[in-house]
């Protein structure tokens, strides 16, 4: 639902009916970032203990978990809408919220006893319609994601929003308000909970003391890799702006904040739908499944309790690897694993892990220390770097056997946006790079660990004295 959507020169109007204040600094529109803030005159932080304030947000304005809260407070509709549909998360109260404003916002001239407006019932008329995040990309320019490890993070995330989506409008439509506000009008999309929630990802910030919260004005503040303002909050129950200090700007220059050193290409792609190019972080994060003949798999997936990953980075052209469940996938009984389902006293069954007969349940997603001590070490840390590099082979393999989104058919393309094909084809340039240079050191470091007369070619994992069928299927009946 395209909800009215307001200039930008109307936002000091809205700043100044809400005391929201910026000190010598405008909106502007800035070439390929939408919109952004800069200057007015020339600015210095330079040789002062109190840094300047470019913009002074009242607490009030600040959408978070609690003013999500306070809200319902006053709007017993709403109350009831989150009592049913939210209090899962602070994202999930805060989407409730945008969403309800994002009905109010589209029916400003029509009656309606649903809903109490407030000041973010205008200020989202400022926020853009459109947002390059992947999960708002049409099906072709996902298309140029293919062996990227944004692949499979992407459609996860639109069957789980698709999935959120269908249980608000399930569990709301009993409402009869909200049946006829929301659904009967088909006032409200599958894609505005899509733009909602990239919305939200792209424009929250993680406030010192308020925690994760959306921040009028301030969310209009583009990043930097070498950023010249900060955020934060102060004593006068304010979130503000302020210029770094030793930093010295002039009139028309851009302020701009960092949205996290650490972000990869990736997550810069899937939070915000731009790679920055000078950015200075590598790394990538890929899924990682259990060995599909291995009769442990569905209980050490849930006593891991979180889905498996490795995590690869290159700092300084030397290349770091992480993965906790690839320690636990590769041990099996035969080396000391085993899983037992034990029964407390108020009857509640729960799925223990023994390493070594003793109980160590709680550091399964520590097996690498686990392990140190197991006369096989060396073994069992040469199966885990094996699993680490054919599941980054794999990945550089699908990858370039993907067609690049330059190399695609003149009709393909036509149908993606430029955006699109250039932040897919940096991203595929940044990841083969890194997977590379990756399985080049995981090659050198099997070669390295490979003790003599280690016996290769008997298999990783064996059914051998495994977890019975009942016990497996007891644990795969359990939540962690
Ligand atoms: C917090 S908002 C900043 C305000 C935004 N430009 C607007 O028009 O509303 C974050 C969004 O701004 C854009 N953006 C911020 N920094 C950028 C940059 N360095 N390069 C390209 N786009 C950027 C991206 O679309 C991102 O999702």
């Amino acid at each position: 639902m395209p909800w009215p959507g307001l200039p930008v020169d109307a936002l000091p109007a809205w700043a100044l009916l809400n005391a929201a204040v910026f000190h010598d600094v405008k909106i502007a529109t800035l070439d390929g970032r939408g919109c952004g803030l800069v200057c007015d005159r020339n600015l210095s932080a330079d040789g002062t203990h109190d840094p300047p304030t470019l913009l002074s947000v009242p607490h009030s304005l600040v959408l978070n978990a609690k003013a999500v809260e306070e809200y319902a407070k006053e709007d017993r509709n709403f109350k009831h809408l989150l009592d049913i549909a939210g209090h899962n998360s602070t994202r999930d109260d805060i989407l409730l919220f945008l969403l309800v404003q994002m009905v109010l916002a589209s029916r400003a001239h029509q009656s309606s006893v649903v809903g109490v407006s407030n000041p973010w019932t205008e200020y989202i008329k400022f926020l853009p319609q459109e947002v390059l995040v992947p999960t708002l990309w049409t099906e072709d320019e996902r298309l140029l994601l293919k062996g990227t490890s944004l692949e499979s993070a992407v459609n996860a995330k639109i069957t789980a929003l698709t999935a959120e989506f269908d249980k608000i409008q399930e569990t709301s439509s009993d409402i009869p308000c909200w049946n006829d506000l929301l659904w009967q009008s088909r006032a409200v999309s599958l894609r505005d909970w899509i733009l909602l929630d990239a919305l939200y990802r792209s424009r929250c910030l993680e406030l010192p003391t308020s925690g994760e919260s959306m921040v009028p004005c301030i969310d209009m503040v583009n990043h930097s890799t070498s950023p010249n303002a900060f955020y934060d909050e102060n004593g006068k129950d304010e979130t503000v702006l302020l210029l770094r200090p030793g930093i010295t700007m002039s009139a028309g220059d851009e302020v701009t904040i960092s949205y996290g050193e650490a972000k990869s290409a990736a997550e810069m792609l899937f939070s915000y739908g731009f790679i920055d190019p000078d950015a200075t972080a590598e790394s990538l994060v890929l899924t990682l499944a259990p060995f599909p003949d291995d009769p442990l798999a569905r209980a050490k997936l849930v006593a891991f309790g979180e889905p498996p990953k490795i995590h690869v980075a290159r700092n300084n052209g030397s290349i770091q690897w992480e993965s906790s469940f690839a320690y636990l996938m590769c041990v099996n009984e035969e080396d000391g694993l085993d899983f037992r389902v034990l029964q407390d006293t108020e009857g509640n069954r729960q799925l223990r892990v023994f390493w070594q007969d003793e109980d160590v349940t709680d550091q399964a997603a520590d097996f690498e220390s686990l392990i140190q001590s197991h006369e096989l070490f060396a073994l069992l840390r040469l199966r885990v770097v094996t699993v680490v590099q054919e599941r980054l082979q794999d990945q550089l393999d699908r990858l370039k056997s993907s067609p690049a989104p330059r190399s695609l058919p003149a009709s393909d393309i036509s149908t993606t946006r430029d955006e699109c094909a250039r932040a897919a084809s940096l991203l595929r340039q940044i990841e083969t790079s890194i997977l590379e240079a990756s399985t080049e050191a995981l090659e050198k470091e099997v070669s390295g660990i490979h003790p003599a007369g280690l016996f290769l070619a008997s298999p990783i994992i064996q059914g051998g004295n495994c977890l019975d069928a009942s016990s497996a299927q007891d644990s795969s009946n359990l939540k962690q």
